[in-house]
């Protein structure tokens, strides 16, 4: 295969805070003698040929923005045979030699339709706040939506003690619970509730024993009660959660969704770290000519991981997690009904 001389890059699916120093790291790490070309609002950029040349000045002072210079976009063409054919046309057209997409499960599955019509270099690189990427410790953007769902409830903490409120916050995340999960644990929620430690086929279960837990917290200590619930989790909603526990024991609970919010914001200096290390990474995967990968990171360094088994299964919340909420709030409970 000839010298690399044009790399294409996108972000697709939900932004994440992180993606904006991926870029930069990406473009430095290239140098003066490679063309770099954003594909702009994710697939669509490829497919309807909406780019922007890239250069060292385009990428000065962006370390520190949420969001993504080149957009995203959610992009259903892509998903037919023909939204990717017209993708790796522009490609051919634009004389690419490799693409680097930033996304999640989804924007890599495009990736692998294009790799199978394509003959370039095709990379990803783990961007989304969910987190749900198997084969990396953690996603561009996971921990900053962490930091910025701690703070809101740490506000809404304050105002909650002040009344004794009840409080369902609803955390993003659509299929899974490492944001509602590592959360709730920072925020010292007292029930979190997650696709990992929720049955909802039994909803009248789940919420006799939420209901109980409330009534003996409010009983012994008299403050507040925060429960973290996973956006997508209850049926109907945190409204319905509310009205459930309303209607079962009297309970009057606030909601609060806290929605994009979560996906905003400066990245935190773990994600401006983590896209700077996966963006050289990147580029020296393409300088030698690896192709259908994710660049992940274990244990603090970049690793290779194939794309196709990068998405084979969600990565799931892992079970010590768990067990550290079950405990604390068992131990918790506990120190409660001593000192009553
Ligand atoms: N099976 C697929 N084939 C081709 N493209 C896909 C496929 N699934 C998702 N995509 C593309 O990736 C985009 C982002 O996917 P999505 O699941 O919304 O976000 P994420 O990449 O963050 O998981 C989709 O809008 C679509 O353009
Ligand atoms: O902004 P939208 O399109 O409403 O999507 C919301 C969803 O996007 C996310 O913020 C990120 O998801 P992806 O990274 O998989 O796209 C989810 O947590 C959330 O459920």
């Amino acid at each position: 295969m000839k010298y690399v001389q044009r790399v294409g890059v996108l972000t697709s699916g939900g932004d994440a805070p992180g993606m904006n120093a991926a870029i930069r790291a990406i473009v430095l790490a290239l140098g003066d003698d490679v063309d770099v070309i954003g594909y702009q609002h994710g697939y669509n950029g490829l497919i309807n040929s909406h780019s922007i040349k890239l250069d060292k000045t385009d990428v000065d002072n962006i370390i520190h923005l949420g969001g993504t210079i080149i957009k995203s976009a959610r992009c259903k063409e892509m998903c037919s045979i023909d939204g990717v054919k017209q993708a790796v046309s522009t490609l051919i057209k634009d004389k690419v030699d490799a693409l680097i997409v930033i996304g999640g499960d989804g924007s890599f599955s495009g990736l692998l339709e294009i790799e199978k019509l394509w003959q370039g270099i095709v990379i990803g690189l783990p961007g989304t706040i969910d987190n749900d990427l198997d084969g990396t410790d953690n996603t561009i953007g996971f921990l900053s939506a962490v930091n910025t769902a701690i703070d809101a409830i740490d506000k809404i903490r304050d105002t909650a003690d002040a009344f004794d409120r009840v409080f369902i916050i609803e955390l993003m995340g659509r299929h899974s619970g490492h944001i509602a999960f590592n959360v709730g644990l920072a925020s010292g929620a007292e029930a979190i509730l997650s696709f990992e430690n929720t049955d909802v086929t039994r909803p009248n279960q789940v919420v006799e024993q939420l209901a109980e837990q409330i009534v003996e917290h409010q009983n012994t200590c008299q403050n507040s009660f925060l429960i973290c619930v996973a956006e997508n989790l209850w049926p109907g909603g945190v409204g319905q959660l509310k009205e459930a526990l309303n209607e079962f024991n009297n309970i009057d609970a606030s909601t609060c969704i806290l929605g994009h919010i979560q996906r905003g914001g400066a990245p935190a200096a773990t994600d401006r770290i983590l896209a700077t290390k996966l963006g050289v990474a990147a580029v020296e995967a393409i300088q030698n000519k690896m192709s259908g990968y994710m660049i992940g990171e274990r244990n603090s360094q970049p690793i290779l991981v194939k794309l196709a088994e990068a998405i084979r299964h969600t990565k799931v919340v892992p079970d010590h997690l768990i067990k550290a909420h079950q405990n604390i709030k068992a131990i918790n409970a506990d120190s409660h009904l001593n000192k009553s």
